[in-house]
């Protein structure tokens, strides 16, 4: 559903993407891994329309959107959850979630839609009154998800949906990710926490320096020595000494 095609971009005149491909299948996750700084928080701008795009193409269904404005690309079902807190502390869950829908072509039907949505989140739907600074981290970030899928989204991409949170929140999260794939949304994810986010993933992908140096099925990523020697701080090439 998804698919980068030798994606070369940066901001302004600095190049960060040096060839990125990679094609992800409908209603699966996958996971970006690789060092700090390789790029996979700007793959996401790439995909999102915040990056400056020097060659190459992103496809959505097969149709070109590189360079497609946000605003077009969540007209096209696309959802974005950066890095980091991304919900109004001092706004009620309620209220954080209409912020949700702000974009929608049908404002009229944003309420119902909230609603659907908190059937999926027993914690947010009652908490729905209490200000969002005052639920556990893990609920925040469940919020921040939610609030992603108010305008139906089909893809999601969510960077580093762990940070901040204990084990047991990860898997919490973790969770909520797997039973929206298992509803058909596809999932593009970042995430440090590489050998939790591969073990519940369905393919993973490598970058370093801004290129894809590897994609495959997420279990066959975990089983692959090179990739215990990426998150040993080492590098793919590594393997050949
Ligand atoms: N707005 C920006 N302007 C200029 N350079 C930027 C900007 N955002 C990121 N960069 C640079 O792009 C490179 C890649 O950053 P990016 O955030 O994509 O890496 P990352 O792989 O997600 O890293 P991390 O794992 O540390 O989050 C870094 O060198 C960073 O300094």
């Amino acid at each position: 559903m998804l698919e980068l095609k030798d994606v070369y971009g940066g901001y302004g005149k600095i190049t960060i993407l040096n060839g990125v491909s990679f094609k992800i299948p409908r209603a699966s996750i996958t996971t970006i891994i690789g060092p700090n700084g390789a790029g996979k928080s700007t793959v996401f701008k790439a995909i999102f329309g915040l990056l400056d795009i020097h060659s190459g193409q992103v496809l959505l269904d097969g149709q070109d959107v590189t360079g497609c404005k946000p605003r077009d690309l969540i007209g096209r079902g696309v959802s974005y959850v950066p890095q980091g807190r991304n919900i109004v502390p001092q706004l009620s869950v309620y209220h954080n979630l209409e912020l949700g829908g702000i974009t929608s072509k049908n404002p009229s039907k944003v309420g119902e839609r909230i609603d659907v949505v908190m059937e999926q989140f027993p914690a947010l739907k009652t908490h729905r009154d209490r200000k969002a600074i005052e639920l556990s981290g893990g609920q925040q970030k469940q919020l921040e998800v939610a609030r992603a899928l108010l305008l139906d989204p089909k893809l999601i991409l969510i960077d580093e949906p762990s940070i901040g949170l204990s084990p047991n929140l990860v898997q919490e999260v973790f969770r909520t990710l797997i039973r929206l794939r298992d509803q058909g949304v596809t999932i593009l994810m970042v995430e440090q926490n590489a050998k939790a986010a591969l073990a519940m993933s369905d393919y993973g992908l490598v970058l370093e320096l801004g290129q894809t140096r590897m994609h495959n099925k997420a279990s066959e990523l975990l089983a692959d020595p090179r990739v215990g020697r990426l998150f040993l701080g080492g590098h793919i090439d590594d393997l050949a000494s």
